[in-house]
């Protein structure tokens, strides 16, 4: 046997146990917009996820697409400004990202997994009441005087609650959800949601085994800029507080402590450009990006 074929059968009989331990598992992926990429990389990642399917894993995918939503809204000729990472939403917003989110990238994905062999389809958090909503409320502080002050985000929605009932009937018949991150509030109005926050809120009601949010950076870096493997909560919290986890990580690792705390056995941050990411990080002793654990 040469060298090849001994790291291939090594990495055959190093996966034997993952695959036992997520089959009939259910794991959320949440496929950030940045981590989308080219075309190619959008084709890897249905293959990867249609690979999971095939060896008895349940993924269910939610998506984001905020660079998506900004091409969009750039030929239509409208600004878009972001607080604490989210994006103001007026009525003539929502139209476009529920067009966008809904629309070509929701359908994207669900075909490039359809077209590796397995059947995905694509809904939003509308469809069969996934996600109600309700308007977000955040809070400033005013850097002059310390007082705190309400944000008006607009249609900026946080899930109030997650019917899984319409995911259950999907995953039981076999077929891949891929859910645009978009809800309704009780009146009928439609919400505008942080794709990790959706994945979080998904993962957590269905209690998931895995949450895997794919960013385009590695992980959690640490102080040093190295990647920090592993971080249970408590370690993770810590984080935030002192600074150095900050900007767009801030709602990722708050997310996957979210999910952990409701139930989901391990949250992963990890590059979704580095190819099939997915399969290295559930079906490798080493895994990739960073695990936070309860
Ligand atoms: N400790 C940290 N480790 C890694 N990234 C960090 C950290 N603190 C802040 N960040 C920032 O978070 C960003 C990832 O969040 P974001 O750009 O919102 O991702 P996405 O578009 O995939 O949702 C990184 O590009 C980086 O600038
Ligand atoms: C409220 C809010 O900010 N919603 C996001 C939804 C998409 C998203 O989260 O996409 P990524 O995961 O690719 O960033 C937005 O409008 O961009």
């Amino acid at each position: 046997m040469n060298d090849t074929a001994r790291d291939q059968m090594a990495m055959l009989v190093g996966a034997l146990p993952f695959l036992k331990r997520y089959d009939e598992q259910i794991v959320v992926v949440k496929y950030g917009g940045h981590a989308m990429g080219e075309e190619e990389t959008a084709l890897r990642f249905g293959r990867d996820i249609a690979l999971l399917e095939q060896v008895g894993v349940k993924p269910v995918v939610v998506h984001g697409g905020g660079p998506q939503i900004n091409a969009m809204l750039k030929r239509l000729g409208v600004k878009s400004t972001f607080v604490q990472g989210l994006r103001v939403t007026d009525a003539e917003m929502l139209d476009v990202v529920e067009m966008v989110l809904a629309g070509p990238v929701n359908k994207q994905i669900a075909e490039a997994i359809t077209r590796a062999g397995a059947i995905a389809v694509g809904i939003s958090g509308k469809d069969g009441g996934l996600i109600r909503a309700r308007k977000l409320t955040r809070t400033v502080r005013d850097p002059d005087n310390g007082a705190e002050q309400a944000l008006d985000l607009g249609f900026v929605g946080e899930p109030e609650r997650v019917d899984t009932r319409v995911l259950e009937l999907m995953i039981g018949a076999d077929i891949v959800p891929v859910v645009a991150p978009v809800g309704v509030g009780e009146d009928g109005q439609t919400y505008n949601i942080n794709a990790d926050t959706a994945a979080g809120a998904i993962a957590g009601a269905l209690k998931a085994e895995r949450l895997l949010l794919l960013t385009d950076v590695p992980g959690v870096l640490g102080r040093d800029g190295a990647l920090v493997p592993e971080m249970t909560v408590a370690e993770a919290r810590a984080g935030i507080a002192a600074g150095w986890i900050s900007g767009g990580m801030i709602p990722k690792v708050e997310t996957c402590i979210y999910a952990i705390e409701r139930g989901v056995k391990g949250a992963v941050i990890l590059d979704g450009r580095v190819p099939h990411a997915v399969l290295v990080e559930l079906f490798t002793d080493s895994g990739a990006g960073t695990l936070i654990r309860p």
